[in-house]
This record gives C-alpha cells, sequence and structure tokens, in this order.
C-alpha cells in the first residue's frame, strides 16, 4: 500500500485506540457524535484529560480540536445547533446530565481563549468579575491579588489596579485572562489556542505560565504549534479529518505521552503529521 493509500485508510479508520491515563483522569470524555445542525462535526474520540498534567491538542484546521475543548465545559451550549451525543464525566458526574447547572460546570472547569479579551472594566474588576458572578463570600481583594500572582501579572500590575484592563499589552491581557478564570479556583484550565495572538516573548511567558499552573490545576491546551506541544504538553491527542463519507468530520486518531506521539507514533497518519507533510 502506497503511503498516501495507508493514510487514507487510517483516515477511515472508524475511532482511535483507546488511551487509558496513567495516573487519574479528572474528566472522562467520550464524545460518540458532536453535531452543528445537520453537520457531523466530530465523532468517536475518548478523550481522557488527567489531572495535574496538561493534555495539548493537535491537529489539522477543522478537526475538531475546539469543538471537543469546548465540549469539556459545556461551552458549545451557548451555540443553538450543538448537539452532542456521548457523556463527559467530571469527577465520574456526566456534566451534560438533566440537572446539572452549566455556569457551575464552567465554575470547575474554566476557559481561556484565542484572543485576550479582557472586559472594559479596571484589572481589579476583570479578576473579581468571576468571584461576584459566583457570589463569592470571602475576601475578595485577598482572591484578586492571589489570582494576579498566579498569572504572573501581580508585580506588572499592582499599583495600577483601577486601570483599564484594556490599558495593558496583548501579552498581559492574556495573563489577566488567566487570572480571571483561575480567580474562581477551578479545577481544571480549557485553553484555546491561547499565544495565538502573542508575540514570541508574550508566547513564551504563557507558556512558562502553563507549566507553573499544572502544579495546581489540569490544563487541556488546543495548540495550531506543534513546538508548543512538546514544549508544554504531558500527553498529546492528535485528531484527524474523515472525508470518507464525502463530509469533513474529526476523530481522535492517537493520544499518548507527548514524547511517544512525536518520535514513535502508532498510526501513519500521525506519523505524517507530526513530521510536517501535511499540516
Ligand atoms: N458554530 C459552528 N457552527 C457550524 N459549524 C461549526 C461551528 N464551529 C465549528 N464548526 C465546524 O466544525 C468543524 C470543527 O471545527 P473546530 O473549530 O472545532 O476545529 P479546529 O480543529 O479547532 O479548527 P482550527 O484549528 O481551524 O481552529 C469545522 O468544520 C468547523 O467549520
Amino acid at each position: 500500500m502506497s503511503a498516501t493509500a495507508e493514510a487514507t485508510a487510517h483516515a477511515i479508520s472508524p475511532g482511535a485506540a483507546v488511551f487509558s491515563p496513567v495516573g487519574e483522569a479528572v474528566i472522562d470524555c467520550r464524545l460518540e457524535k458532536v453535531f452543528y445542525g445537520d453537520f457531523l462535526a466530530v465523532r468517536n474520540s475518548n478523550v481522557p484529560i488527567e489531572k495535574g498534567k496538561i493534555t495539548g491538542f493537535i491537529g489539522p484546521s477543522g478537526c475538531g480540536k475546539s469543538t471537543v475543548l469546548r465540549s469539556l465545559n459545556r461551552m458549545n451550549d451557548l451555540i443553538p445547533s450543538f448537539r452532542f451525543e456521548g457523556h463527559v464525566k467530571y469527577h465520574g458526574q456526566d456534566v451534560y446530565g438533566k440537572k446539572v447547572d452549566p455556569v457551575v460546570v464552567r465554575r470547575y472547569i474554566g476557559m481561556v481563549f484565542q484572543q485576550p479579551n479582557p472586559f472594559s472594566m479596571s484589572i481589579y474588576d476583570n479578576v473579581a468579575f468571576g468571584l461576584r458572578l459566583n457570589r463569592y463570600k470571602g475576601n475578595v481583594e485577598e482572591r484578586v491579588q492571589k489570582a494576579l500572582e498566579r498569572a504572573a501579572l501581580w508585580k506588572e500590575v499592582k499599583d495600577k489596579l483601577n486601570k483599564s484592563g484594556l490599558s495593558l499589552s496583548g501579552g498581559q491581557q492574556q495573563r489577566l485572562c488567566i487570572a480571571r478564570a483561575i480567580a474562581t479556583e477551578p479545577d481544571v484550565l480549557l485553553m484555546d489556542e491561547p499565544c495565538s495572538a502573542l508575540d514570541p516573548i508574550a508566547t513564551r511567558q504563557v507558556e512558562q505560565l502553563m507549566l507553573e499552573l499544572k502544579e495546581r490545576y489540569t490544563v487541556a491546551l488546543v495548540t495550531h504549534n506543534m513546538q508548543q506541544a512538546t514544549r508544554v504538553a504531558d500527553t498529546t491527542a492528535f485528531f484527524g479529518v474523515d472525508i470518507s463519507e464525502g463530509g469533513r468530520t474529526g476523530y481522535l486518531v492517537e493520544m499518548g505521552e507527548t514524547r511517544r506521539i512525536f518520535e514513535d507514533p502508532q498510526e501513519e497518519l500521525t506519523k505524517q503529521y507530526v513530521s510536517g507533510e501535511f499540516s
């Protein structure tokens, strides 16, 4: 079989080998089918997120990395055409359960987006926002300071907490968004290409921050940048696109320890992707 034919054969295989993390899976994600309207965007993907680790999602454009990530904390509920089949269990509890409040899910499974998106309010109020939303009864000032310290931003902003969050540089804005996300003490942090709008120096700062954050939080990270995955991710999930039915449906091809995925992939398609044969 030629390399191309073999890659195609892999691309239409029904699903990935099941990956079992060594440690405890904070999130057990078994995605059967995810639709936007009639469009099957992702299928057959088991993506466990291991406690205290950074799990990177890589793959070509449109393979469903963001869809899977956003399914983990019901962020896709905000899209009316979104439909999910399968389960996402957070510490054993189905986050799609009938009585589950998605706002509470997002309190435990926080999110940082691609574009730094501070609110048009002061630096302080940006970080305090989630605490107020969740009617936090403790010392807000203390929590804000702690979150800014953990986001490696405190020293740069401590004398201008009343200035607008929008007055900060791009990299500082992204760290502010990270502070906002961690102020409510989530357990898991979902990061959707958090460095794509940043310059290389700000990117390195955020990557360093991710490595520090994993001491306290579990992180799932979507990245287009394979070097970034090798620098920060403990585990990597590679997604491909199945074109066999005439559509473009994403699915998990292979998942495992990052070094193994890059140096000794089991699937031909993974090998081709990590060696840059397609993007
Ligand atoms: N709100 C939406 N409505 C309809 N289709 C959508 C929506 N969001 C994503 N899709 C489609 O679902 C598929 C998966 O998209 P998704 O953004 O999850 O992929 P991705 O791997 O993160 O892509 P990229 O790397 O380009 O950001 C794509 O075909 C995309 O066009």
